[in-house]
């Protein structure tokens, strides 16, 4: 049996294979977007890619991708990204997600609205008939959290601060804090979603909803490849 390492590379090397020279490429953050890295590395190392530019939504990733020889651009320095390969926490039938487990939500949805074309990479443990089974992160502002971490609390989500190790509160890349929602199935998402992206003081959360288009599921026996009806 396949672990989930191995399923998580397997799907990784097929979306490698999707990267096509002169293009303007998105990489995202996490275990499953770092074997892509290093296998994108290995691929530029064999034939050069001739990417047009590289951008990514993590130090993590920005590190790992350097290490490999590439040169990374900032969100802001292109028009346009082409490809953009990330992974996800959870993906459903609709091809709709939960994401942010790492932290880097915020950036990976600015790279992913400004994506052609989003590919989710992922093992087949994160296929979910309903969204949920995975605490659902919001980004938000210091300066309005307890009364954000209250407003959600009394609307039964179960929010948590998320910390580190040290038992301090995690700070995003963006100087924020994550209020993980434990709410598990997700109450109807598309209407969960539109209440936080009106909250104020939220900078953002990980649904994502009709974002991305095809999504390389590494099971057992094969890798299925799912597209956007
Ligand atoms: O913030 C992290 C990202 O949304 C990741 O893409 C997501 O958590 C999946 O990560 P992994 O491939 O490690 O399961």
């Amino acid at each position: 049996m396949a672990t989930q390492d191995e399923l998580k590379k397997q799907a990784a090397a097929q979306a490698v294979a999707m990267v096509q020279p002169n293009t303007v490429l998105g990489v995202g953050t996490g275990s499953t977007v770092a074997f892509f890295i290093d296998l994108l590395g290995q691929r530029n190392r064999q034939t050069p890619l001739n990417l047009k530019a590289l951008v990514t939504t993590s130090s993590r990733s920005k590190q790992q991708l350097e290490a490999n020889g590439f040169t990374v651009s900032e969100l802001a320095e292109v028009a346009q990204v082409d490809l953009c390969i990330d992974g996800a926490d959870r993906v459903d039938h609709q091809l709709d997600g939960i994401k942010g487990g790492g932290g880097a939500l915020t950036l990976e949805k600015n790279v992913a609205i400004n994506a052609k074309h989003n590919v989710w990479i992922v093992d087949q443990s994160k296929v979910v008939d309903r969204l949920g089974g995975f605490p659902l992160p919001v980004e938000v502002l210091p300066v309005s959290c307890e009364q954000n971490f209250r407003r959600f609390d009394r609307q039964g989500l179960q929010p948590a601060y998320r910390l580190k190790a040290d038992g301090s509160r995690y700070v995003t890349h963006y100087g924020n804090y994550i209020i993980d929602l434990h709410v598990d199935p997700l109450p109807i998402p598309a209407g969960l979603a539109a209440m936080l992206d009106s909250t104020v003081g939220v900078v953002e959360h990980g649904l994502f909803l009709g974002m991305t288009d095809e999504v390389l599921i590494a099971t057992e026996s094969k890798i299925e490849h799912w597209t956007r009806k």
